[in-house]
């Protein structure tokens, strides 16, 4: 029988869960479509319910992604985009725009949302792997209309995350943020006292 005992050193797949951060400072090293192609492929293996599949994606490469910010400034009142337009550049070498079709029907909805966010996870420990950072940003402008109407989201779709890409430096890695041991957010039945 096998023993469901934890290994001296963690799995593969637990080093890279627990290693990987948000990165939010990026490398001059272009971000290619053939790239992001490359690990969406393998993120879109995420529990999807009814196999829906609801996720589409935008991706914006480091080539094009001077005029997609100029492009996405159209959007911002004219005092703000000076603004914008540094935060953009600072903070990005690339973005992917992971867009949800919206069940109406509640469960279905809740179904999509987790199985896009599973997804996304995914995709960010197999950028990890690759050395390409993300930032998972759920900024106001996600739900402004001009911005969606700018990004081609349609009536009864959402923006998940707007993901800011860029290569990393191995040494300037952020210092893990200690999650809460699990134990101390676990009943157990013997426990339970409703
Ligand atoms: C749904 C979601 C939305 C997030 N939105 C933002 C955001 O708008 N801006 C940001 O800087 N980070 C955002 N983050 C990243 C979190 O701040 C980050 O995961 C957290 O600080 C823990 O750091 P770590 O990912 O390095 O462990 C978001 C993460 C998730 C899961």
């Amino acid at each position: 029988m096998v023993k469901h005992v934890r290994a001296e050193e963690p799995t593969s797949i637990a080093k890279i869960i627990r290693e990987r951060r948000t990165i939010r400072s990026f490398t001059n090293e272009p971000v290619t479509k053939e790239l992001i192609i490359d690990l969406l492929n393998d993120a879109v293996w995420a529990p999807t319910h009814g196999l829906r599949q609801p996720w589409r994606f935008l991706f914006v490469s480091t080539d094009e992604k001077e005029r997609f910010i100029e492009y996405l400034l159209q959007a911002f009142p004219n005092d703000q985009q000076d603004k914008m337009r540094t935060y953009f550049h600072a903070q990005a070498s690339a973005f992917l725009i992971v867009i949800m079709s919206e069940d109406p029907r509640p469960k279905q909805w809740e179904e999509d949302f987790a199985a896009s966010a599973a997804m996304i996870q995914n995709f960010q420990l197999l950028a990890w792997e690759r050395k390409l950072g993300v930032v998972w940003k759920t900024n106001n402008h996600n739900w402004d209309p001009k911005v969606r109407q700018l990004l081609g989201v349609k009536p009864g779709e959402k923006i998940v995350g707007f993901l800011h890409l860029g290569f990393f430096d191995s040494e300037q890695i952020p210092e893990p943020k200690p999650r809460t041991p699990a134990e101390e957010k676990l009943t157990l039945f013997e426990n339970l006292k409703p």
